[in-house]
């Protein structure tokens, strides 16, 4: 379904309640599976952790995550450890270009039975559960964190725990660190000194408890793009949300001040506001949080701040090349664009072309980082349910603050 944005002003204050992380939800779906004496509160109504709690449910032999990224690299590890089941996982066409090799390669030496379907290297895949024994192994880490986390949330169940050697540039590595903690929340102590994490097999019952998802930051961040494409004085108060969290997409309240937006935390609440002025050039290295890339290069292209962003290798291989989708659709509008391999840069400039068509590649991100330029001009947004991969509500909450929105 395609819609029309028409140019639009927000209120002056709104209130907005934003669903669970689905990085957290989707750890934490897994960890209860494995550990059923905890429960989840706040848990994301995403699609991608519908598909995660569907599939930790099914008892069917073939197991289709579509497009969920964590899901397809957590489960593959959860599946490695189910003595006597055999599984076939898969996903949509995207997802068997998404590479998987290095988990797969880690999960085999640590005696796991996976084979591919398809293409070497890709899912599908056919997974035989066994006890796996050996406890020591090393990997690639600059590729995705997705596969060190995978390997971390099963750990605690191996027969020998888990050493994990990560070699090379570590991205992602906030991500990292929300698995290491969230394991700590629930009782499995890990340990990372210089490039190696330690997680001793657990052997005790851990202690009933409930923990409470975080709203997600990464959908937070279409908020502080509207934000700062706004009147000073607007504020939009999103909840719930802490200051310490363990998103690393919470480093938006750092960064959108750059363009002016102050943020305020308050009661499980931060309240974004237009205050100051826009700093102009931007540059910037997203490795620790690639997920707000494209809501950061749309904000800056809507206020004609030039930005340089690096850190940006993990880009190519999500939904779609998100590299090329952006400067694609970027230049629709009239910007200019120039990407290598992990960076985007965009000149400056002032003119935004009307009634764009933007593609959005089955990337729920391309929807929701250009949604904002609404307060700018009129455009159209392709397939626009797209959204639904991480935030289902997103049209009817935009519409809420003040967008107008036609099919
Ligand atoms: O572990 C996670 O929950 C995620 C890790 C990141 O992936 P990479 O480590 O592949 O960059 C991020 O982009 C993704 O949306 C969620
Ligand atoms: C990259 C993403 O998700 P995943 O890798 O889990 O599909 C995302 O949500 O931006």
């Amino acid at each position: 379904m395609n819609i029309i944005l028409q140019k639009s002003t927000i209120k002056r204050k709104s209130v907005i309640q934003i669903t669970g992380s689905k990085s957290e939800s989707n750890r934490l779906l897994l960890l209860q599976a494995l550990y059923p004496e905890f429960q989840i509160e706040n848990v994301s109504n995403s699609d991608d952790s519908r598909l995660m709690m569907n599939a930790l449910k099914s008892t069917s032999e073939i197991i289709d995550i579509h497009h969920a990224g964590t899901a397809m690299r957590f489960l593959t590890a959860f599946f490695a450890i189910q003595e006597g089941r055999e599984i076939i996982l898969t996903g949509s066409d995207r997802m068997k270009e998404r590479p998987i090799k290095i988990l797969v390669d880690a999960l085999q030496a640590l005696g796991a039975h996976i084979e591919y379907l398809e293409n070497d290297g890709y899912p599908p895949l056919r997974i035989t559960g066994q006890n796996l024994t050996q406890s020591k192994v090393s990997l690639q880490a600059n590729v995705s964190s997705q596969y060190i986390s995978a390997l971390l949330l099963i750990a605690s169940k191996l027969d020998n725990g888990l050493e994990l050697t990560l070699e090379g540039d570590i991205t992602s590595i906030p991500y990292i660190k929300m698995t290491l903690s969230l394991l700590d929340e629930i009782g499995v102590k890990s340990s990372f000194i210089d490039n190696v994490i330690t997680i001793k097999k657990n052997e005790k019952k851990l202690k009933a408890k409930t923990l409470v998802v975080e709203s997600d930051w990464s959908s937070a961040s279409y908020f502080y793009s509207i934000v700062a494409l706004s009147k000073e004085g607007t504020e939009i108060t999103l909840s719930s949300y802490k200051e310490n969290s363990l998103q690393g997409d919470s480093i938006l309240a750092d960064i959108y001040v750059h363009f002016g937006v102050t943020t305020i935390f308050s009661d499980h609440s931060v309240i974004l506001k237009k205050e100051s002025h826009i700093l102009n050039p931007l540059v910037l290295n997203l490795q620790k949080a690639p997920d707000i890339a494209q809501t950061i290069a749309v904000t800056c292209f809507a206020l004609g701040v030039s930005c340089d962003l690096t850190g940006l290798h993990t880009l190519k291989i999500k939904e779609t090349d998100r590299l090329v989708a952006l400067k694609t659709e970027i230049e629709k509008l009239g910007g200019q664009v120039t990407i290598t391999n992990n960076s985007l840069q965009l000149s400056e400039g002032d003119t935004i072309k009307k009634m764009a068509s933007i593609a959005t590649y089955n990337d729920h991100r391309m929807a929701m980082a250009f949604a904002p330029l609404a307060l700018k001009t009129e455009l159209v947004i392709e397939n626009a349910e797209v959204v639904s991969k991480s935030y289902p509500s997103f049209w009817q909450d935009l519409k809420s603050i003040g967008f107008k929105i036609t099919q």
